[in-house]
């Protein structure tokens, strides 16, 4: 049976989702779900208007029912949904409910497993009471500590009889993956929503779902994953992801078009003293970023000797809060340096200070590795628990954001396309 791809448009305008569903469509996707922010933002209209813009396929409506089951299943039903959404962490007595009124108006009824505490023992109570589908779901937030639902589906496959749905930050290996331990439907939203080329994106998921035995890409170890995504995105992006945290302040690249990502190798030291930044080079590691606080912008704690010995020793770069010097020699190396300053004198090597300690760098806390990302915009600081996560939502960010460029590409302001003022906070 072909594997049906379920578009998930978490959107907020009915007009862009109507929109990229078209353009998805053209990329050979098979259901169209409004997405539970869509039907929070605009209602059931949203159901009527994908409903009319595509009468001829299957609409799911992402209600995320969690009570009063019969209610919402003929309000989506009489909008003109297919399917219904309903949280199988609701009461038994809501999913029955929902279920009587889905038979009644000839709709399908998909149990949500988001969130679920024992989720393969609850799938199989939601077949007992008849749901026609069982959406395995690791949530947006999950998603981004590293958990796919790829796992669950092979512990739940072999135990029910309903159809099972796959969601959660699926791409293409995981959904080749979802399809390959037992799903049946793929529902994608970021990954195709995001992109730049919803078309292109779309009949990517097409392609690895009706070849999964295609998509067998190298398991990343998670340093690997981190930096790999890390090294995709921008510092702004990353700031963002962070809700505008993160961005040391007076720190500026000394190369033009530079990149660097890597754990923190911290160096406490003080001013005209150069003893410990050096030190450092010998304790940091292959792809170490040595992050150094100075404290003064008129005398270098490092230079061209210094940068070509970190280069031997493979590390991604230098963060100095205070001065450099020998900015020639440092282009030519080519090693990407961050510094508040550039200055032609230096200090001695005096020894005070430490290496690896809690330091304070551009005005952000550094520990020793604290994921560091420098680019032509300067350098942000990611807290090492929480880099992956991090990571994960920049790339979201940075998707929402290409498409934004395409949609302002073909003619639209930022203000007109994010209706700015209709989302402005309500006094
Ligand atoms: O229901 C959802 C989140 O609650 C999403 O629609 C679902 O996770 C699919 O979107 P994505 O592929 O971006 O995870």
């Amino acid at each position: 049976m072909k594997t049906i791809i379920q578009l998930a448009l978490d959107i907020l305008e009915i007009d862009r989702a109507v929109q990229i569903a078209k353009e998805a469509v053209k990329g050979d996707i098979d259901w169209i779900e409004i997405g539970t922010p869509l039907i929070k933002s605009e209602g059931m209209d949203a159901i009527r208007t994908l409903r009319k813009s595509f009468p001829g396929h299957t609409i799911v409506a992402d209600m995320k029912i969690a009570d009063t089951g019969s209610l919402e299943v003929e309000m989506a039903a009489k909008a003109g949904a297919d399917i219904v959404m309903v949280m199988a962490t609701a009461d038994d007595s809501t999913i029955k409910d929902a279920l009587l009124a889905a038979r009644k108006y000839g709709v399908r009824l998909m149990a949500d497993l988001i969130s679920t505490p024992k989720p393969v023992q609850r799938a199989q109570e939601m077949d007992r009471i008849g749901v026609d589908i069982i959406n395995i779901h690791m949530g947006i937030d999950q998603q981004m500590t590293g958990k796919t639902p790829v796992d669950l589906v092979l512990e739940i496959a072999s135990k029910i009889r309903a159809n099972i749905a796959v969601a959660g930050g699926l791409d293409e290996q995981t959904a080749a993956r979802s399809v390959e331990a037992g799903a049946d439907i793929v529902i994608v939203g970021g990954n195709i929503i995001r992109s730049d080329n919803v078309t292109e994106a779309s009949k990517k998921i097409r392609r690895s779902v009706d070849n999964p035995q295609l998509n067998q890409a190298k398991k990343l170890d998670m340093d690997e994953e981190i930096r790999k995504l890390f090294m995709e995105i921008s510092t702004p992006n990353i700031s963002d992801a962070m809700h505008r945290q993160g961005a040391m302040k007076n720190i500026k690249p000394m190369l033009n078009d530079t990149k660097m990502v890597g754990p923190a190798v911290t160096v406490q030291t003080f001013e005209g003293d150069w003893a410990k930044t050096v030190e450092a080079i010998d304790e940091a590691k292959e792809g170490n970023v040595i992050v150094i606080y100075n404290g003064s912008s008129h005398i270098a704690p490092w230079g061209g000797l210094a940068t070509q010995s970190s280069l031997n020793r493979g590390i991604a770069g230098i963060v100095v809060d205070g001065a450099v010097r020998d900015i020639e020699e440092i282009r030519k190396i080519g090693l990407p340096v961050f510094a508040t300053s550039n200055v032609p004198n230096a200090g001695d090597p005096k020894g005070f200070g430490e290496v690896n300690a809690l330091i304070n760098c551009g005005g952000q806390k550094v520990k020793p590795g604290d994921y560091i990302i420098g680019d032509d915009n300067g350098v942000v600081v990611v807290p090492a628990e929480r880099a992956y996560e991090i990571a994960r939502r920049a790339k979201e960010v940075q998707k929402t954001e290409e498409r934004l460029f395409d949609e302002i590409r073909r003619g639209g302001t930022l203000s007109e396309i994010l209706k700015l003022k209709k989302w402005e906070k309500q006094k």
